[in-house]
Parts: C-alpha cells; sequence; structure tokens
C-alpha cells in the first residue's frame, strides 16, 4: 500500500520503456530532468528469474545477475525506487509471477509488455502477440497483481478497430491492474504512421465508471484496497506521440487531445532526455555530460553507453542545433568528458 501511495499515475510524465535505452544511467537523467515514472527496458522472464540478488556496495546499487553466465541483468538504485517500473517480457502467467517477485522489493511497479511487434517477441507469444489471445494476457496480469504487492500495469498497442480495443482495455481492466499505457498504433503501423489520438480519447473516456463498478464488485472486499485499483481516465497513460511532442508544452497538448492524465515519451526522450524539464531542453553536449555521469557512476557497461550516445547524436543530425554541435564537437572527445 505504502508504494502505491508513492506510485500514482494520475498526471504523471514517464519516461517510456525503450529497449538498450532504458538502463539506469538513462532513467537517473530522466529524473533528474523532471520525469515523474521511469519505465526499464523490456526484461523477459526467463532471464529474470534466473537472477540473484546482490547489493553493490561499492557502487551504492542493487544488482540482478544472471549466475549462468554472471551478466547483470538489471541493475537499480535507492534514487529510483519509488520511481521506477520494471517491464517484462512474458507469454507465461507463472513465469511472469515469479519474474515480478524477483525484483519486487526494488522497484515501484511491474509493467506487462503487450506491445512489441518484434518477430522474437511474437513468435514466443509476448508483446502484441497477448494482443490477439485477451484470455491469456488477462490470466498473466491476474498472476502477477496476486504475486505482488506493488502496482501492476500494461502497455498495449491499439487493435484496427476502435471498439476491440475499447473492449480489450476493459477486459484487462478487471484483473486489477493500476493503470494502462496505450500506444496508438496498431501492430502493423510503423513509427512514421501517425499515431491513432482519437482512439486514445475513446479509451480514456469509455475507462470511467462501469470498470470500476466491475473491479470494485469482482476483486476485492477491503475498503482500503478498493481505492488502489480503480482505474479511470486518469490511469490511462498515452503513448505515441513523439513525432509531435518537441517542446514541454506539447505534454500538456496531448494530454488534452486524448483526455490522458500521462503521458509517456520515448522517441523524443532518447534524443533529447531534457524534454522532461518544465523550463526548457538544455544543449546537447550538457545532456551528454550529465549522461555519462550517471553511466560512469554506475559502471554501465561500454557498448550500451557508447549506443545510447550515437543514437542521441544520430537523432539530433537532422536538427540545426544538431548540426552545429557535430561540427564542433567530435565523439571522441564526448567520449572523454
Ligand atoms: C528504441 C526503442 C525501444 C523501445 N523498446 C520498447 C520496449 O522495450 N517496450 C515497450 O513496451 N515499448 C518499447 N518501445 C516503444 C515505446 O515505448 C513507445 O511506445 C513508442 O516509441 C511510441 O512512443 P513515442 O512516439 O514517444 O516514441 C521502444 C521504442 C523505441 C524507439
Amino acid at each position: 500500500m505504502e508504494n502505491f501511495k508513492q506510485l500514482c499515475y494520475d498526471n504523471k510524465v514517464i519516461l517510456a520503456p525503450m529497449v538498450r535505452i532504458n538502463t539506469l544511467p538513462m532513467r537517473l537523467l530522466a529524473l533528474d530532468y523532471g520525469a515523474d515514472i521511469v519505465y526499464t527496458e523490456e526484461l523477459i522472464d526467463h532471464r529474470l528469474i534466473k537472477c540473484s540478488r546482490h547489493v553493490n556496495d561499492t557502487l551504492q546499487s542493487i544488482d540482478f545477475i544472471d549466475k549462468s553466465n554472471a551478466t547483470v541483468v538489471f541493475r537499480t538504485c535507492s534514487r529510483e525506487k519509488l520511481h521506477v517500473v520494471l517491464q517484462i517480457g512474458t507469454s507465461d502467467p507463472e513465469r511472469a509471477a515469479k519474474a515480478a517477485q524477483v525484483v519486487e522489493q526494488d522497484v515501484a511497479g511491474i509493467d506487462i509488455n503487450m506491445g512489441c511487434p518484434k518477430d522474437f517477441s511474437l513468435k514466443g507469444g509476448m508483446g502484441a502477440a497477448l494482443l490477439s489471445c485477451p484470455d491469456k494476457a488477462c490470466t498473466i496480469l491476474s498472476a502477477v497483481v496476486s504475486a505482488v504487492s506493488i502496482p501492476v500495469t500494461c502497455k498495449i498497442r491499439v487493435l484496427p478497430d476502435i471498439n476491440d480495443t475499447i473492449e480489450l482495455c476493459k477486459k484487462l481492466a478487471t484483473t486489477g491492474i493500476a493503470a494502462i499505457a496505450v500506444h496508438g498504433r496498431t501492430v502493423k503501423e510503423r513509427p512514421n504512421h501517425p499515431n491513432r489520438n482519437h482512439f486514445i480519447k475513446a479509451i480514456s473516456e469509455a475507462l470511467d465508471i462501469p470498470v470500476i463498478a466491475k473491479l470494485l464488485l469482482i476483486r476485492y472486499t477491503n475498503v482500503l484496497c478498493l481505492s488502489r485499483y480503480v482505474l479511470t481516465n486518469n490511469n490511462v497513460c498515452f503513448s505515441g506521440g513523439s513525432k509531435e511532442i518537441e517542446t514541454f508544452e506539447d505534454i500538456t497538448k496531448f494530454k488534452n487531445i486524448t483526455g490522458c492524465s500521462s503521458v509517456m515519451i520515448a522517441r523524443t526522450a532518447e534524443k533529447n532526455c531534457s524534454i522532461f524539464k518544465r523550463d526548457g531542453k538544455l544543449e546537447l553536449g550538457t545532456i551528454i555530460r550529465d549522461y555519462l555521469h550517471h553511466a560512469v557512476d554506475y559502471d554501465n557497461v561500454a557498448p550500451n553507453t557508447k549506443y545510447c550516445i550515437q543514437n542521441m547524436l544520430r537523432n539530433i543530425q537532422e536538427t540545426e542545433q544538431g548540426r552545429h554541435f557535430l561540427e564542433s564537437t567530435s565523439l571522441q572527445q564526448i567520449w572523454f568528458v
């Protein structure tokens, strides 16, 4: 209950899950700049359940280490404990529940990925594959909700039909999840397709009293628990707006368009994490330096650090500021800041 009070999904600006980008340094950077909640990259249940928890006194971190090859699968620290949501890739209720239990004491929430369109996920029955198996999706969510005492959420993509999407959301909402994040593109749509903001608006309007009533009736008898799982439009997070979100003010605009009180940002944050700053974005050089401080402090693996910085650089090449930055600074210089 204590954790839930801390992790509320109402009116939040959120760093959306991004594979290889959202390791600890990026999550801390987003928090520095003003994000309220930060998602991890998707971590597959098979890997998490093989992990053991280690308190790393040198780095002041908590490490989840895969014993079979001594790899750090997930590193976190006390600073993010009340803000970090760990996203699990799964196709199995039992494994999902076990994976959630492995990290439960060190994170603020658990999210189940139901939107990944990649072959790897679809072939394994994970990610967007769950959108076409709603019963299985619900079984997974219910298993995780029962297994842990922190909030559980899921992140979906919209279905081609608006009413089917609303029905799916209502069904998922009966499992006791605390929020749904909706990416307004279908599985087949690519990032350059327009985001279906009107779908998200319809969902946020539909997920109101009936869903609350259903949840209250079906799942809980204890009054203290009731308010914990009420799912209204305040608990629908908007995702998919990066093409149209360039400034912090744009976030408010999208809240209004979609009727969601929370907004998740992926690609805009990937290229300029200071999008979360209320008082305006920072120069890329400052962002990279701030990022590197966290990467060094937490001994982030070099290939991952390099990948994130290369993405920031690649993504700004087309902007005036980016061209100027690249002309005046070499990657070599940045690397040794
Ligand atoms: C590099 C990258 C990695 C991503 N990885 C994940 C992931 O692990 N889990 C997930 O649910 N979505 C993932 N996504 C999707 C984003 O979370 C988000 O829903 C999508 O990019 C649309 O939001 P945007 O317009 O703000 O970019 C990823 C997106 C990008 C660009």
